[in-house]
């Protein structure tokens, strides 16, 4: 019997063969990797760390030996597109609704209304005069980093918009429909820290979604707006949007400082305000998001057991203390913008490939793995006791939460994966 089920290890003892199509902190790490060699060109390679352009043009018609290892699902879009993610949601709480009552369905809200444009236009203007006076937010579905978002609050400035260049295909010869925007309800109330608004950033590690096995990484961090948070000035970006791609052009933007705060910070900041309790529930609130939308794609995801996917989830937190799910990136941005920020993408992509295993040192039973702390494993996965210490670090195991009424743990735990259990029961 091998050790590992996976068997990544490329036969015979030689160095493993990867291929890196990022000049960042992943290509730093395999080339720091002991027994690891880089090839480059069309040489074979046993592990490459790809873009989702690759996965698009080449995958269909690589074959892979048994040991070969990507980084991408083939359509990780599900969950990653703006569009196809709240699409994957709306069926998932349709689905919940139908089979277990709308209690249950209420726990898929956790993602602000939502429709594609222009396809959904309709609908969405109905929504809209239901809710006189509110802030909605437009984003190009094919665009990161802040590109093209821009917030309103009249229809009039859709209207006006869409007579303009971005939007009519006639302004690019090689466009022929409208570029596909989302328009999502903006989030009025959002957790300020020292006036400021943030979003927060933590890492999934998914090595299969047949059975669906998630890690969950316990170092994230907050990414901070620069300028204090306003509902007056809804044309600035740098007040509403707080991805660092956009705080970085601001003119006081502080580059070593870089607006961040690392989970740890936060999560001492929100108990020495809010309670243990309270904070625990919103960490637990989170977990929850996590395992819900990756159930929302699992039955549309092509499961291959040559693929793994590091997503980068981005969690916006509002003056109840109840997480919003604003994205799901397939790329997250590996580039450090400090030295902080370094070490910590270091240590998630070490971490990374210490789970994905190429050099078949694991048992297949672990739990924890460096940063990373098994969430789900074809059910909610339970950590034991010994390795639940330090609740300030211990964010990413869940178990944290319920530390002085160790009685009631597993209890409470029951009660925050019903629903993924629900789904799951469904799914079968
Ligand atoms: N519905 C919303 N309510 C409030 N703020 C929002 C909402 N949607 C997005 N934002 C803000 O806008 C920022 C950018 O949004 P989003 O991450 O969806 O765009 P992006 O261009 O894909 O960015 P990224 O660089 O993360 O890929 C978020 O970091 C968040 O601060």
């Amino acid at each position: 019997m091998p050790r590992n089920p996976l068997r990544n290890k490329p036969p015979g003892d030689r160095a493993i063969r990867f291929k890196c199509s990022l000049q960042n902190t992943i290509l730093d790490v395999l080339r720091l990797r002991p027994g690891w060699q880089e090839v480059t060109g069309d040489a074979e390679w046993d592990f490459y760390w790809c873009d989702v352009w690759w996965m698009k043009e080449t995958f269909d018609h690589a074959y892979l030996e048994e040991h070969m290892r990507l980084n991408h699902f083939r359509n990780h879009y599900e969950l990653t597109r703006k569009n196809l993610m709240v699409k994957n949601l709306k069926r998932l709480r349709r689905q919940l609704e139908k089979e277990s009552g709308k209690l249950e369905a209420q726990k898929c809200d956790f993602f602000p209304s939502t429709y594609e444009l222009p396809s959904e236009y309709h609908i969405f203007v109905d929504e809209y005069r239901r809710n006189p006076g509110s802030i909605w937010i437009m984003k190009p579905i094919a665009k990161s980093q802040g590109k093209g978002i821009f917030l309103f609050k009249r229809l009039k400035d859709i209207t006006d918009w869409k007579k303009g260049t971005e939007y009519q295909p006639a302004s690019d010869p090689n466009k022929e429909t409208p570029e596909t925007y989302v328009v999502s309800r903006y989030i009025e109330n959002p957790y300020l820290i020292g006036g400021r608004k943030f979003d927060i950033r933590i890492y999934c590690l998914i090595t299969s979604y047949s059975p669906l096995k998630v890690w969950l990484y316990r170092n994230g961090f907050a990414r901070f707006s620069n300028t204090r948070f306003s509902l007056e000035s809804i044309d600035d970006n740098y007040v509403h949007l707080t991805n660092v791609a956009i705080q970085k052009t601001a003119p006081d933007y502080d580059a070593e400082r870089g607006c961040k705060w690392s989970i740890q910070q936060l999560r001492k900041y929100l108990t020495a305000r809010h309670g243990q309790e309270k904070t625990d529930q919103l960490f637990n609130k989170m977990n929850e998001v996590f395992i819900l939308s990756l159930q929302s794609v699992q039955k549309t995801m092509i499961n291959d057991k040559h693929c793994f996917e590091l997503y980068g989830y981005d969690i916006l937190i509002d003056d109840n203390l109840k997480p919003w799910l604003i994205e799901v990136n397939a790329s997250p941005s590996l580039t450090a913008s400090s030295k902080e920020d370094y070490t910590l993408k270091c240590g998630l992509l070490n971490d990374t490939l210490n789970v994905i295993d190429m050099e078949n040192r694991l048992t297949g039973k672990e739990k924890r793995i460096g940063g990373f702390d098994l969430l789900f494993d074809d059910g909610p996965v339970y950590l034991d006791d010994a390795l639940i210490s330090d609740p300030i670090n211990n964010y990413g195991t869940t178990m944290n939460a319920f530390l002085g009424c160790a009685n009631n743990r597993r209890e409470n735990l029951r009660h925050v994966y019903r629903t993924a259990q629900l789904v799951k029961k469904s799914s079968n």
